[in-house]
């Protein structure tokens, strides 16, 4: 993509005398992630495929009564495939293929939970405002195309899914929701978080199409961990993240589409505090590429009309609860970041910093136990 940075982490590396790297990576990732050694079939097959593939490592102090709990994970970010303007069901066909392609390159890293962009099977195109064609790309989460595709995918490669779509609910009026289906390893449907803040921010006007969710803060078990998920908006409120980590959740997901000229700056910061904070690692994932609409639209404030939101800048990444974090994906390509974790970190977190059983969230807990 012409005039896009590719990555900070290309910047850095390219600008700062090497004697001074390690140090500077130190001060602003942490300490260093470990790099994964992916195997040369991945490797080749991503570069044959067009995406970035990266991998690294968080590692946990070894315990006497507990084995590590290791777990991989893998986020998704991509472009759409063809223009907005094709068929409804030829681009979402066009994004089943690319993520397939990206899925199996995934198995191969052993990847045991992977997790989409939001709203992954379409444009972005709620800045529109318009109906249709948009809406048509909304499918049931239980029993939608997209949703079918999932369970074949999670059968076939023994991986939990986590699937951000436009929800249509036709059992409650047709209603329709921005929705991450969880999908477990063994194909089942394990349950559906919605998405519960809403943007009405500049092109990020959503609520003409969904209203807040109505699932509250499930978060669900898997084979290889408890895992939540908060979409996009929620990043931005620290007790949204809270109520996952509250109810348990050791690894929450960011599902997000967000572009440079609005919060590229909060992106390292947010979702990374939320791991220090809540003691459990986060993953936002931002999908990449500019989309372009035939009809102009505003953005409500006097500016005007234009065809695109702007640049999505990707940069997806994964934080500890040490705060550490990995580097970003690339802000321009598509690409798969792979990351192993050791879950009982967690726990040594909280004993060391113990944020979680402060006198207010100790307060919370009571709170929710004994009035419900
Ligand atoms: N998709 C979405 O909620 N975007 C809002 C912008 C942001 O959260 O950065």
């Amino acid at each position: 993509m012409a005039g896009e940075l590719e990555s900070l982490e290309s910047c850095l590396e390219r600008h700062i005398p090497p004697q001074d790297l390690a140090e500077v990576k130190r001060i602003l990732y942490g300490g260093e992630t470990r790099k994964l050694s992916l195997p040369s079939a991945a490797l080749l097959s991503a570069q044959e495929r067009d995406f970035e593939l990266q991998g690294y490592g968080f590692d946990a102090a070894p315990e006497q009564l507990r084995r590590p709990r290791i777990v991989r994970v893998g986020l998704v970010q991509n472009k759409i495939p063809l223009p907005t303007d094709t068929a409804v069901a030829v681009q979402v066909a066009a994004l089943h293929r690319r993520i397939e392609e990206i899925v199996e390159v995934a198995a191969m890293c052993g990847v045991n939970i992977i997790c989409f962009q939001e709203a992954w099977t379409m444009p972005f195109a709620f800045c529109t405002r318009e109906k249709l064609p948009w809406t048509e790309f909304a499918e049931s989460a239980e029993d939608g195309l997209t949703t079918k595709f999932c369970q074949e995918l999670a059968k076939k490669y023994d991986m939990v899914v986590v699937s951000p779509i436009l929800e249509r609910d036709e059992i409650h009026g047709g209603t329709l929701w921005n929705t991450a289906v969880v999908i477990s390893n063994s194909g089942a449907i394990l349950g559906k978080s919605r998405k519960n803040h809403i943007p009405r921010i500049g092109d990020f006007n959503e609520s003409t199409y969904y209203m807040e969710g109505n699932t509250g803060h499930p978060v669900f078990q898997t084979q290889f961990g408890t895992i939540a998920v908060n979409i996009c908006f929620g990043r931005h409120h620290p007790l949204n993240w809270l109520m996952y980590s509250l109810n348990g959740a050791e690894i929450i997901f960011n599902p997000s589409a967000t572009i440079g000229t609005l919060s590229e700056s909060l992106w390292p910061i947010e979702a990374r505090n939320a791991a220090i904070a809540n003691h459990c690692f986060t993953c936002p994932i931002n999908r990449v590429g500019t989309e372009y609409y035939k009809n102009a639209f505003t953005s409500g404030d006097g500016g005007e009309a234009h065809h695109d939101l702007g640049h999505f800048y990707g940069s997806s990444y994964v934080a500890a609860p040490d705060g550490s974090r990995t580097p970003g994906l690339s802000r321009t390509r598509d690409g798969l970041l792979v990351v192993e974790m050791d879950l009982n970190l967690c726990r040594q977190v909280s004993d060391k910093w113990n944020f979680k059983v402060s006198p207010i969230i100790k307060k919370c807990l009571f709170l929710r136990t004994n009035c419900v």
